[in-house]
């Protein structure tokens, strides 16, 4: 008689999602629809970052947190587009705020997911290394991971001014050890989600999720940022980031 032991369950495989708030309205970038929406070379700005995070083949599932009341329409939008097969998408309601956005996106992860990127849908030119770079550090180990550049301005640091009066300097940062941050920012999924659940979504060091992190106690290591990872925030940047994408297109030939 030969005894069989019960099969070994086979560990399954984790994945890596890019969780991308798009719920925001653009307010500093002036009227209209809100700025995730707006064309960029003829596609909607988010359907750019969509393409940007499903470009890494790491990358297995994409979750956008649309605006509050545009699920529906979002979903329609992606829907539209051809992204890889390697790539799932979901779409979700987002929030009042970036990071009550960012939680409500992180809520909707399936089980499986392990590491999780975090990118702005208002940073749609990122290219697919910088996202590579942040995938592969959190997967060797790193807890939280922020692509970031060295600033080309010197930085002051102000107090209030008096009522009508100039704001006084009050320091100038070195500025050899201050760096720009971007996104896509890569955690492990249970030290972001952990993030999110203890440090206030509105407090300081809060507009990143990275800063949120950082309150923790968990560190953050940087790995190199790219000039075509901007956020198109003012009008200025929607003129650059057109010009960035015709370069593009006119390199690639199409
Ligand atoms: N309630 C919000 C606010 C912002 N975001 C997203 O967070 C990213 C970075 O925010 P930012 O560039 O500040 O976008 P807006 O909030 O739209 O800009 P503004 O502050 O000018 O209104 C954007 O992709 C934006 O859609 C979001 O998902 N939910
Ligand atoms: C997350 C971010 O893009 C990192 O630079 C930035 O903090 C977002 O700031 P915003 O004022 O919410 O655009």
């Amino acid at each position: 008689m030969s005894s069989m032991s019960p099969t070994p369950e086979r560990p399954r495989p984790s994945r890596t999602a890019a969780v991308i708030p798009a719920a925001g309205r653009g307010v500093r970038l002036g009227p209209g629809t809100p700025k995730a929406l707006r064309a960029l070379g003829g596609t909607p700005m988010l359907i750019h970052a969509v393409r940007a995070m499903a470009a890494s083949r790491a990358v297995g599932l994409v979750v956008v947190v649309a605006p509050p009341d545009g699920a529906p329409e979002v979903k329609n939008l992606v829907d539209a587009h051809v992204l890889p097969a390697h790539t799932d998408y979901l779409v979700v309601p987002g929030g009042g705020t970036r990071q009550e956005s960012v939680g409500l996106g992180l809520a909707a992860l399936p089980e499986d997911v392990s590491v999780v990127l975090v990118h702005d849908a208002a940073r749609p030119l990122v290219p697919v290394d910088t996202v590579d770079a942040v995938v592969e550090a959190v997967r060797g180990g790193a807890p939280a991971v922020v692509p970031a550049l060295p600033l080309a301005d010197t930085v002051k640091e102000v107090g209030p001014g008096g009522p009508g009066e100039p704001e006084p300097v009050l320091s100038t940062p070195e500025r050899s050890r201050l760096r720009a941050v971007q996104t896509p920012q890569g955690f492990d999924r249970d030290t972001l989600v952990r993030a999110h659940a203890e440090v206030a979504v509105d407090g300081e060091g809060a507009t990143d999720d990275a800063g949120m992190v950082e309150r923790l106690g968990a560190p953050v290591v940087v790995v190199p940022g790219h000039e075509e990872a901007f956020k198109v925030t003012r009008p200025l940047d929607l003129v650059l980031a057109e010009a960035v994408l015709a370069r593009r297109r006119a390199n690639d030939g199409f």
